[in-house]
């Protein structure tokens, strides 16, 4: 087990009202607010926690979803280590939305490797009783658009708040470990006299 804190930067993005800020303050203060504001630019909050043996301090950066404050949120975008598409299973045009929000952090955080960058989708307010998406759909979705992890939730009810931010850090965890991975495939290369080096990058 290693001693040293990793600080991980995670992104929660989505329309406005589906629920960031309110999955945020669950985690890190156990509260949920039923008449919450919504957010104009980014917000952040800090947790630490500790997932398979690695001690995390999360940083949770909350953006504004709403359109008119793009600008106040794409500059934030850059450096963070996971993001968190979110919508809300009871509102269809936030689930539409995903792909736009997948590409606009794609391209302000310049994502170099989109194929292995690590998202998670988080299907909110599962409390609601009229759905608008079905739990099949969304796993389509995020198999169909990189083989996303797909979590339901509800901040309100905190169903599947703490797991999903674990899932954040594990996904980031497992990126990591893959690139260690190639590098010490590298490292072995340059010692080595065979020309056939590591097939994992
Ligand atoms: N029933 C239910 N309501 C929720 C849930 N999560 C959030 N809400 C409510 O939905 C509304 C919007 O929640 P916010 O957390 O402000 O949404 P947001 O995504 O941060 O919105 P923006 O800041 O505008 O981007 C608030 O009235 C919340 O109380 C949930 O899991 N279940
Ligand atoms: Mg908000």
């Amino acid at each position: 087990m290693s001693g040293k804190s990793l600080l991980l930067k995670v992104i929660l993005l989505g329309d406005g009202g589906v629920g960031k800020s309110s999955l945020m303050n669950r985690y890190v203060t156990n509260k949920f607010d039923s008449q919450a504001f919504h957010t104009i630019g980014v917000e952040f909050l800090n947790r630490d926690l500790e997932v398979d043996g690695r001690f995390v301090t999360l940083q949770i950066w909350d953006t504004a979803g709403q359109e008119r404050f793009k600008s106040l949120r794409t500059p934030f975008y850059r450096g963070a280590d996971c993001c968190l598409l979110t919508f809300s299973v009871d509102d269809r045009q936030s689930f539409e939305n995903l792909s736009n929000w997948q590409k606009e952090f794609i391209y302000y955080a310049d994502v170099k490797d989109p194929e292995h960058f690590p998202f998670v989708v988080l299907g909110n307010k599962i409390d609601k009783l009229e759905r608008q998406v079905s739990t099949e759909e969304a796993r389509a979705w995020c198999m169909e658009n990189g083989n996303y992890p797909y979590l339901e939730t509800s901040a309100k009810d905190d169903t599947n708040v703490t797991v999903a931010f674990e899932e954040a850090v594990r996904q980031v965890l497992a990126v990591e470990e893959q690139l260690e991975h190639c590098m010490l495939g590298h490292t072995v290369d340059l010692h080595s006299s065979s020309k056939s080096g590591s097939s994992c990058c």
